[in-house]
């Protein structure tokens, strides 16, 4: 599975809104259900009076958020919901608040010299920022961050707040610790290093119908490589078939003390 960049990611969401013929809040709609599907799966089938707190950003990440808590709220759920107070918000993020406000819920907006007020026993959802952010998150941060980080169970959407969804977020900066990540589509490349793991406990990657052929064609040299793609990629063994049925492989590798990935390569071979 090919990782497209943030930037690529952006192109591909305007392909697959024009490809299928759906305006961008159905495609936002569409993320929200299934972060909300997943939840409904791991948490609330198993503690249906689990209440949540939603930490909305300015942005896409942040109507995902508000998006999620209209979707809890209509379930009968207890959610709280915070959103950043800022002069400019993204279209389908106003789309969303407007919903909101139809039907009643409630929206705290804060200040990052803020100390916000919620169940720290709540599953906790993160919608501050995916992969639109720009750069690391700045000091002024820390505080809102840091009281994410109180809470027992964070969930982000798409990634953890904080990070940046191409490469590596250096440890002084504010980042949101989550549980669990429900990322769309693809594994963000944030998510698959080492750098990370203080950040995110676990991730799930969602399928929300990016247009395939669109992600197909990015140029990149990031993959995502998963136990089904080898599936795929292994012929079908017949009966008969011996050593020299399939090719032959050349290793060349293993210099003293360093034997491990030959050894492993010759193996798997
Ligand atoms: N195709 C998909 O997969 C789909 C993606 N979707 C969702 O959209 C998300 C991406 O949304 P996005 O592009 O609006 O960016 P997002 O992460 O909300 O952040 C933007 C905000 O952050 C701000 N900002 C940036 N850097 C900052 C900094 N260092 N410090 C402070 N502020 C900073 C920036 O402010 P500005 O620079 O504009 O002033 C702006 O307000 C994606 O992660 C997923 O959740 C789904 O809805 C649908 C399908
Ligand atoms: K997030």
């Amino acid at each position: 599975m090919k990782i497209p960049s943030a930037q690529q990611l952006k192109s591909i969401d305007k392909q697959t809104i024009l490809k299928q013929g759906i305006a961008s809040f159905d495609l936002m709609e569409r993320a929200a259900r299934a972060v909300f599907e997943a939840i409904r799966e791991d948490i609330l089938s198993k503690a249906p009076a689990t209440s949540f707190t939603v930490i909305a950003g300015s942005g896409n990440n942040g109507g995902d958020g508000l998006a999620l808590a209209r979707m809890l709220f209509l379930s009968g759920i207890t959610v709280q919901v915070y959103l950043y107070k800022k002069e400019t918000y993204s279209a389908d993020n106003l789309y969303n608040q407007q919903k909101l406000a139809e039907l009643g819920i409630k929206m705290e907006y804060f200040d990052l010299s803020d100390q916000l007020s919620f169940d720290r026993n709540s599953v906790l959802v993160d919608a501050l920022f995916g992969f639109g952010l720009t750069h690391a998150l700045s000091e002024e941060w820390r505080g809102i961050t840091e009281q994410i980080n109180t809470c027992k169970n964070v969930i982000s959407v798409d990634l953890p707040s904080g990070l940046r969804a191409d490469g590596k977020t250096e440890k002084r900066n504010p980042v949101v610790r989550a549980q669990m990540v429900y990322t769309f589509q693809v594994p963000k490349v944030a998510l698959l290093l080492p750098q990370s793991a203080d950040s995110m406990e676990q991730f799930q990657v969602l399928d929300i119908g990016l247009d395939e052929e669109a992600v197909q064609e990015v140029e990149t040299d990031v993959y995502y490589y998963t136990l089904s793609d080898a599936k795929k990629d292994l012929k079908k063994r017949r009966k008969f078939d011996h050593k020299g049925t399939y090719g032959h492989a050349l290793i060349v590798g293993g210099s003293f003390g360093k034997i491990g990935a030959a050894m492993m390569s010759t193996k798997s071979a």
